[in-house]
């Protein structure tokens, strides 16, 4: 069943100060060609707590995501994470940093084996040191590490019995599990996920839920983008809501998915948008994919 976090929260106001921010966005532009993707003027998400990010398509969700992370630069604007600016930072510093995103399984990826795919996750691999490559005793110590704590976190996520399987004969949801528990191998400080619900099968849904939540219980920042509006309202403690590259609401998920700003940004795209509504959450059939996907 769904936690809820324990930290106090902030007002409900675009742009809203955080009691204890980790990441802090400001005045952040990025266009393609005459088009502004992402237009954001003050953002602060805070320490400790589950954020959703949500908005219709083409909202700039993805181009912030990918700035924020280092994947792509902005126009202009900066950012800090942690007390230090990041901003024009590679993706590699700000993983370094303990900003760690999570990225779809490539198909280069799915042909390397679930283990192999954890290993591929480890910070300061011996093998980029040139020097230390060339000490075969520092090589397999650092391995043996690696491996140990790939084997560790796989089991955390129900993936060890499946360590020599190709990625690739994953499930979509075991995917999102992977993709999860590589991101771990960093011990990164905050995680952002790249819709961790889609593709996944409604019975592991339950489960990944929980594993998100769990992360947050052990103190680790979460950052999601996500389209489905059940999940993001199950799980989520803070919720921003972009559109035309600008956030236009932000809150808790009861109120804000109501706002009838953010109604009507997804109005604006989809008539039929659904953003949510408890009620299907049945917990009794909850319960009940719950237990079905412990017995597999
Ligand atoms: N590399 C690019 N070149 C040109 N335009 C781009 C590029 N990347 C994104 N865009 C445009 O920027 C806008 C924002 O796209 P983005 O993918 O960030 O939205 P999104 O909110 O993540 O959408 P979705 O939910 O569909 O993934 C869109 O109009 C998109 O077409």
């Amino acid at each position: 069943m769904a936690t809820e976090t324990t930290a106090t929260l902030a007002e409900p106001v675009v742009g809203s100060p955080k009691p204890d921010p980790i990441l802090v966005v400001d005045g952040v532009q990025r266009r393609f060609g005459g088009m502004t993707a992402v237009d954001v003027d003050h953002l602060e998400v805070q320490r400790g707590v589950i954020t959703a990010l949500i908005g219709p398509n083409g909202a700039g969700k993805t181009t912030l995501f990918n700035l924020l992370t280092g994947f792509d630069q902005p126009g202009q604007g900066t950012w800090s994470f942690d007390g230090r600016p990041i901003a024009g930072k590679s993706g590699a510093s700000v993983a370094r940093a303990g900003m760690v995103r999570t990225f779809q399984l490539t198909k280069a990826l799915s042909r390397l084996t679930v283990l192999q795919n954890m290993l591929l996750a480890t910070p300061h691999h011996p093998g980029e040191r040139f020097w230390l490559s060339w000490l075969p005793f520092t090589w397999r110590a650092h391995e043996r590490a690696a491996e140990a704590k790939a084997l560790e976190i796989l089991e955390r996520f129900k993936l060890d019995a499946k360590r020599d399987d190709y990625a690739g004969s994953l499930s979509g949801g075991q995917r999102k599990l992977l993709e999860m528990a590589r991101a771990l191998m960093t011990d990164p400080t905050m995680i952002m996920l790249d819709e961790p619900m889609a593709g996944v099968n409604p019975a592991l849904v339950q489960s990944l839920l929980g594993h998100v939540q769990a992360l947050r219980d052990e103190g680790m920042t979460v950052l999601f983008v996500e389209h489905d509006m059940h999940a993001v309202r199950h799980i989520s403690d803070w919720v921003v809501v972009m559109a035309e590259g600008r956030v236009v609401a932000e809150g808790p998920p009861s109120s804000v998915m109501s706002d009838p700003a953010v109604v009507d940004a997804y109005l604006g795209a989809h008539h039929d948008t659904d953003l949510g509504d408890d009620a299907l959450l049945d917990p009794a059939m909850l319960a009940r994919l719950e237990s079905e996907e412990e017995k597999r």
